[in-house]
């Protein structure tokens, strides 16, 4: 029943309440509409209600409120908004009341926000909230947006000298391959010339391929202009899983490539977590290096760029010296970090069709013999500064999960919609009936059947140890296997209800004995980095009944495999922060692989992020991707 009280005159904390209660807010957005009443003077309640949404946005993976577009679609706020109740007044409905001209000028006579106009980029005051045009922020997310926009204008600015016999180099690395334009030789030639490159490509179209050739060549010129003095170069992805992906690739591929032992003794094979780069320390979000400690660095290369958030951006280019090349790898197409800001995405943007200037062109034909006037336009300088591999190793073009991915990316949705209808093995829909469909959970237990029968069937009789770690690592790999990805946090396909109705049918089919808590055969993520138990957020373990020598009886042990492959057993009162993953999220899937996975998805959302969501999700499949939704 509506709250008639509430709908009558609903005073600012009834209405954050019932926001929070109904999960429109986080406490701690609340919290922050709170603190700018108590203490920082605000008594504006449309002040204090648009910082909570400003705050709100935040946890949604935005770094700014855009007031118009807050008013106009009130609804895009949300990624995945709850359900609306007939009667209770939502923020969708307190937007629809407002109108922006006033919205500005309650805005400006507010002691929490300052005011900057659009052509001004700095500040002078140190309000919590920070209104720049028409868009408002979290004083942080604003001055980490104009750190980024500053460092890279001034990376952009000048050149760096051109490499001798460059185009003598690229042949080397990049032999004729018939394709003109061969994009990895151009992206490598264009990395050459300055300070920052952005190397964005789908899955598999040799992005870790060009930056090892982008090492070779430039460590190569240096050995030879710089004898016994070569380049100091650092290696670093976001997470541990994909820093220990990175570090894979580069350790299978460096032994072709066609230049002296020397050279490739000079390349690093160890790849470092962002925030192990950058020195973290303990108790705060700043980092040992920055501006003042740079580092000791003349090539940093960062891998699976879409999921560093905007902080972490900002933290990285602090922490550059002037002359460090900075070189950024990733797919503008997969999701944005969980945290805020879709940075690469953002920096990105019109990268399909490249937007080269005449200048562009004729240097890339003059140092490396390709031809890109196909891709020509009147670009910005960080247009200059991009490029996109468009060809797929991974997926060859007739593949289903290749060609499906294309068509979700490129909003093509009737091609989408035909290849999961099509006879192709690889992608497959899954029709439900209905959100509870006990089809997710038939599925789902096929697909974990096998690490759960690795589990009985490979354990060891003894308390032997090294019987113990070989066992856990051939159940951690089957796990890899399949994996349901969830696209929604609420509701019967959310991702907390398809983790509890999955465990309640394994355990239904006697294939684990409990279905929550602690039980063996329980897959959990960790979800906050611990750096004293070397685990990082996205590693995943399962949980063992184990008997160590000297116990005299088993014990229940999470077993995790680390980047170095050794395999940890933690009992799980050591971990405070994990959770099952028999459903994961898609973000969190992020920088992972699987043969398998079973995507469930809702039928309404954001067409945009339901679409990032499906190209995130079905290209996480080496092997075959399900794609399972209620009929429309
Ligand atoms: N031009 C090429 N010629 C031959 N093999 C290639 C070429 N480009 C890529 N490959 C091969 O395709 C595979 C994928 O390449 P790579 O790992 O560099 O892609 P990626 O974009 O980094 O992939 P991911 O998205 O998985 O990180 C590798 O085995 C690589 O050797």
């Amino acid at each position: 029943m509506p709250d008639a009280a509430l709908l009558r005159a609903p005073t600012l904390p009834d209405r954050l309440q019932r926001w929070l209660t109904d999960d429109w807010l986080r406490g701690i957005d609340a919290a922050f509409a709170a603190l700018l009443a108590e203490q920082g003077g605000e008594t504006d309640e449309t002040v204090l209600i648009l910082a909570a949404l400003t705050s709100h946005i935040v946890g949604d993976g935005h770094t700014r409120l855009a007031l118009d577009q807050a008013i106009r679609e009130p609804l895009t706020l949300w990624s995945d908004p709850p359900p609306q109740t007939p009667g209770i007044e939502t923020p969708i409905d307190w937007l629809d009341g407002l109108n922006l001209d006033a919205v500005r000028d309650r805005l400006a006579g507010s002691p929490a926000v300052e005011t900057i106009d659009s052509r001004r980029t700095e500040s002078r005051l140190t309000t919590p909230l920070v209104r720049h045009g028409d868009t408002l922020y979290l004083r942080r997310y604003w001055a980490n947006e104009q750190l980024i926009e500053r460092v890279l204008t001034e990376r952009l600015q000048d050149q760096t000298a051109a490499i001798p016999a460059l185009r003598q180099r690229l042949d080397t690395l990049f032999p004729p391959a018939g394709r003109d334009p061969d994009w990895q030789r151009v992206a490598c030639a264009l990395a050459t010339r300055s300070r920052f490159t952005l190397i964005t490509g789908g899955p598999g179209t040799g992005k870790t391929r060009t930056v090892l050739r982008l090492l070779g060549l430039l460590q190569s010129q240096r050995m030879d202009s710089h004898p016994g003095k070569p380049l100091r170069i650092r290696l670093a992805a976001p997470t541990g899983k994909a820093a220990a992906r990175l570090g894979e690739s580069i350790s299978a591929e460096i032994d072709a490539l066609p230049l002296p032992g020397s050279v490739r003794d000079a390349i690093p094979r160890s790849v470092s977590t962002l925030h192990r780069l950058l020195g973290p320390r303990p108790g705060s979000r700043l980092f040992r290096h920055d501006r003042h400690d740079p580092l000791h660095a003349d090539l940093v290369v960062v891998d699976e760029a879409s999921m560093i958030d905007q902080e972490l951006t900002a933290r990285l280019l602090d922490a550059l010296r002037p002359e460090t090349r900075l070189v950024l790898l990733g797919d503008k197409d997969q999701l944005a970090s969980v945290e805020a800001g879709a940075v690469l995405g953002e920096l990105c943007a019109g990268a399909d069709a490249g937007h080269y200037t005449t200048a562009t062109i004729d240097w890339v034909r003059t140092m490396a013999g390709d031809d890109i006037a196909a891709w020509q336009g009147a670009g910005t300088a960080l247009q200059q500064h991009i490029v996109k591999l468009r060809e797929s190793r991974r997926f060859s073009a007739d593949s289903g999960i290749g060609a499906f991915a294309e068509s979700v990316r490129s909003g093509d949705q009737a091609h989408a919609a035909a290849l999961l209808d099509g006879p192709d093995p690889d992608i497959q829909r899954l029709p439900l009936t209905h959100d509870s469909d006990s089809a997710i959970e038939t599925a789902a237990t096929g697909g974990y059947q096998p690490y759960l029968a690795a589990l009985r069937q490979s354990r060891p009789l003894g308390d032997d140890r090294d019987a113990i770690t070989e066992w856990a690592r051939i159940v951690l790999r089957s796990f890899t296997r399949f994996q349901v990805l969830a696209t929604i946090r609420h509701g019967p396909l959310g991702v907390a209800r398809l983790n509890e109705r999955i465990a309640a049918r394994l355990q239904h089919e006697g294939l684990i004995d409990r279905a929550t808590g602690w039980f063996e055969g329980r897959p959990v993520m960790i979800t906050r980095n611990d750096y004293e138990l070397g685990l990082m957020n996205g590693d995943v373990g399962i949980c063992l009944s184990t008997r160590l020598p000297g116990e005299t009886a088993s014990r229940l042990r999470v077993a995790f495999e680390l980047a170095d492959h050794s395999v940890r057993l933690l009992l799980p009162s050591r971990l405070d922060a994990v959770e099952s993953v028999f459903a994961m999220t898609v973000h969190k899937s992020q920088g992972s692989e699987f043969d398998h996975v079973l995507v469930v998805l809702p039928t309404s959302g954001p067409a945009q992020t339901r679409a990032e969501l499906l190209y995130t999700a079905a290209t996480r499949a080496r092997s075959g991707a399900v794609i399972a939704h209620p009929r429309a």
